[in-house]
């Protein structure tokens, strides 16, 4: 039907239901006034059930409809760490994000901490030349930025909650997430037990929280297993990347963290974008294996895997991560004058709030710190 069609087609149901329209019409406190007949009694009932704004007329009345608001507690700052100690480097595709030099992290995160900063996640980033080989050795190297970064956060801002990010991809001179057979395809009992291996030395060397986001199949169990082993389980929290989407959002981070692929892509291990049973098993197999909080990552594309994964881990926290391509893409839309960066920074993280989650991995956290004391 086309669009003038449409609107004539409209008119005469109004005009044909002239008397129902006028009764039903939305007119607060005038609808006494306005009808007369037998319809008024009901009117005025529906009226009654119709009125919503006291609810939201007043900013304390407004927070009030929210069940759950971000507050600095449910924050976690991801942080780049590179091998080169005075490093201090601007991310170009993620705007007022830095890579850092192990020096530079502290006078970096100290005045966040004193702002409210509870939590960061640590990535390393090698940049030396030969820093990357086939197994990913420098992710645990005992010399290498994350076992430093753990160590020196924990000594230095012993207040701050240290998650560290568990993945080959940023190590490995392929960039896949895991070891690799010969015809380049994803050897996954190797991988698992290389990243559970990375993930003990994390946690030995304090990481509060070890976040595997490598979506190897099984790495939750082989990890906690090995944590149960070393006696530490009891306060190493295990945080999975359960459902974790492939496609296109990740672009920012690939460019700070150089853990682009050097081939091929990410699909064997990571989710189809449509795949919300899948994401649901993947959620529960994590659950099963010992995870102790389930992540959803992205975020604003994959709501209703969050509220999935809310309702499949009622009794855990459920994490989201708002990836780089979210970040880049609000403040273009910003710079654009599409809408006001801090309105939409604030109205994405309602919605992944509202969709479920307690916790949210975001690039804006030092934006937020200062927003939420306004
Ligand atoms: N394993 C961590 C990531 O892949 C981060 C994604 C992003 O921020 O784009
Ligand atoms: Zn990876
Ligand atoms: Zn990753």
């Amino acid at each position: 039907m086309s669009f003038s069609n449409l609107v004539k087609d409209m008119s005469f149901k109004d005009s044909k239901n002239s008397d129902d329209s006028r009764s039903t019409v939305s007119r607060p406190g005038l609808a006494r006034s306005y009808t007369s007949t037998q319809a008024t009694s009901v009117s005025i009932a529906g009226d009654i059930k119709s009125q919503l704004h006291a609810g939201y007329s007043h900013p304390l009345s407004r927070a009030w409809q929210a069940e759950r608001q971000l507050t600095k507690a449910m924050l976690i700052y991801p942080i780049f760490v590179t091998d080169n100690p005075d490093e201090f480097t601007p991310i170009p595709s993620l705007p007022n994000q830095n890579r850092l030099g192990l020096n530079q992290v502290v006078p970096f995160l100290q005045p966040l901490v004193e702002q409210g900063l509870r939590s960061v996640i640590l990535f390393g980033v090698p940049l030396a030349p030969g820093a990357k080989d086939a197994l990913g050795t420098a992710a645990d190297d005992p010399e290498g930025p994350v076992l430093q970064a753990i160590q020196l956060i924990r000594r230095s801002l012993p207040q701050l909650y240290v998650v560290v990010d568990v993945c080959l991809c940023e190590y490995t001179s392929h960039g896949h997430c895991g070891i690799l057979y010969e015809d380049g395809s994803l050897n996954n009992a190797m991988s698992v037990e290389r990243v559970s291996d990375v993930a003990m030395a994390y946690a030995k060397a304090g990481a509060h929280c070890v976040a595997p986001s490598d979506m190897n199949d099984g790495r939750i169990r082989a990890i906690k297993l090995k944590l149960i082993e070393e006696g530490i389980s009891h306060r190493v929290n295990l945080m999975s990347y359960a459902a974790k989407f492939s496609g296109c959002l990740y672009g920012p981070f690939r460019d700070a963290a150089g853990s682009c692929p050097s081939f091929g892509d990410r699909k064997c291990y990571q989710l189809p974008p449509g795949g919300r049973g899948l994401a649901r098993r993947a959620i529960r197999r994590d659950i099963d294996e010992g995870a102790d909080i389930i992540m959803v990552k992205p975020a604003s594309s994959y709501l209703d895997i969050i509220s999935d994964a809310k309702d499949i881990a009622k009794d855990m926290p459920v994490a989201a991560y708002q990836v780089s391509g979210e970040y880049a893409m609000i403040h273009a839309g910003a710079k654009a004058g599409v809408f006001d960066l801090k309105t939409m920074a604030f109205e994405s993280t309602e919605g992944i709030l509202r969709a479920g989650a307690g916790i949210v991995v975001s690039y804006f956290t030092p934006q937020f710190l200062t927003w939420l004391d306004a």
